[in-house]
């Protein structure tokens, strides 16, 4: 069994504390913080953390003297040890691009105007159908390898750009696939509510039937997801036909999701707390009173500051979810139309810059908050004996470098499971 140990640590980001449920209010801003600290890994998992001296202490008794013939040991140099970033909102398998609606919007068309006409996921979704399998694989792949170097370690994904039972499959298959072959995990919700799909379109209501009889009991039968998401916004699912989705989710085992109050407040937060979602998605509209249900309630916000940033649009009210003691997550949105990025140090830069998040906050909103998101807390998103080995280490003295800086990938080294994954920013073969 491979043994490593990193020491010379200059911050030790262990955000420790947090597994049994997502920070909230000034515990955002707690990273767990040991000054010189030391990390001990035992195969795939965390052996030791603390001080140099305590973690010696604790090997001594486990592995016994002469720790240094035991183990590997790297020197941090006085850098930065943080958790491997979690992106819990992803649609990561897809076929094709979207430049050319840039270029549309930025002559004025808005997104949900390019998509009635029948671009926008519509277009993803053709171009998704058309191709194999092994294409979809190859190109998500190689996603997942840009989101390791800038230190994400798990994603969720979510299908949504099949919008028939065949397709919806395929890109489940592909995401299923990912995890099992490639180094970052992959955590799968199912999303064949993404839009109506063109063949639908005189009639969504048969469609989210489809969804709801045909395609749910077959995800779940086949343990292909783990969460239910919907895109609940104006004319494009609404409030009754989101709950009857994530109600037939729910009832097959699937946690609800929900994109909700992206371009109108909707009610889609309300609706989170009614199902007891997981997770509410974007919420650049939500109400005063969404927000407070999502505080009442313990749904996670996961907040995407790359599709405002992208989309030109307003940013979500971070502040006064944190204020009103909503517990906050960070994720990427990556996508072809609305967040074509792979880039979390981006986002906790627009996160601070834009939704006025402190350093510390973008920080444990992107890492064991993220975790929460999917249900992950338990076992990745900080850095303590037990949980899965996932780590970054920063080419930087601060963890506020990450903030401070942009347009720059400060991403050193990655563990993946006890494994080095990413060395000098590179990816190492596998
Ligand atoms: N808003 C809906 N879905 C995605 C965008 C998908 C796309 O444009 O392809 C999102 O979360 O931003
Ligand atoms: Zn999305």
């Amino acid at each position: 069994m491979n043994r490593l140990m990193i020491r010379n640590i200059g911050q030790l980001l262990t955000l420790r504390g947090a597994s049994g449920r997502p920070k909230t209010g000034s515990s955002l801003s707690d990273l767990g913080i040991i000054e010189n600290g030391c990390v001990a890994i035992e195969g795939e998992t965390i052996a030791a953390v603390g001080t140099e001296q305590e973690v010696w202490h604790r090997l001594c008794q486990r592995w016994g003297e002469r720790l240094s013939d035991k183990a590997d040991v790297m020197d941090a140099g006085g850098r930065v040890v943080m958790p491997g970033m979690v992106d819990p909102h992803t649609h990561l398998v897809f076929a094709g691009t979207r430049e050319y609606e840039l270029e549309m919007r930025l002559q004025g068309a808005t997104y949900l105007e390019i998509l009635q006409a029948g671009g926008g996921i519509l277009a993803t979704t053709r171009k998704t159908r058309q191709a194999t399998e092994e294409e979809l694989l190859r190109q998500a792949s190689s996603r997942l390898d840009r989101f390791l170097q800038y230190g994400v370690t798990t994603v969720e994904a979510k299908s949504g750009y099949g919008l028939d039972w065949k397709h919806e499959w395929k890109q489940l298959r592909v995401a299923r696939r990912l995890h099992e072959t490639h180094p970052v995990d992959v955590v799968s919700t199912f999303m064949g509510a993404h839009v109506v799909p063109e063949e639908y379109r005189n009639d969504p209501d048969r469609y989210v039937d489809i969804v709801v009889d045909e395609m749910i009991p077959q995800v779940a039968d086949k343990g292909l997801a783990e969460f239910c998401d919907v895109f609940c916004e104006k004319d494009v699912f609404s409030l009754e036909q989101s709950r009857r989705v994530l109600e037939a989710g729910k009832r097959h085992g699937l946690m609800p999701k929900i994109h909700a109050d992206e371009m109108e407040a909707m009610g889609g937060a309300e609706l989170a707390a009614d199902l007891g979602a997981i997770s509410a998605d974007h919420l650049l509209r939500v109400s005063d009173r969404g927000i407070c249900r999502l505080a009442e309630t313990g749904v996670i916000a996961v907040l995407l500051p790359g599709t405002a940033f992208y989309l030109m649009a307003p940013f979500a009210r971070a502040r006064d979810m944190i204020e009103a003691g909503v517990a906050v997550a960070l994720s990427t949105d990556c996508n072809p139309g609305s967040s074509p990025t792979m880039s979390m140090p981006m986002i906790l830069n627009l996160a601070c810059l834009h939704m006025r998040m402190t350093p510390a906050e973008a920080i444990s909103a992107a890492t064991i908050n993220a975790a929460h998101a999917i249900g992950r807390g338990w076992q990745i998103g900080s850095l303590e004996e037990g949980k899965q080995a996932d780590l970054v280490l920063l080419d930087a003295p601060h963890y506020a470098f990450l903030q401070y800086h942009f347009g720059i990938n400060l991403i050193d080294t990655v563990i993946k499971k006890g494994r080095v994954v990413v060395k000098n920013g590179q990816l190492v073969r596998r």
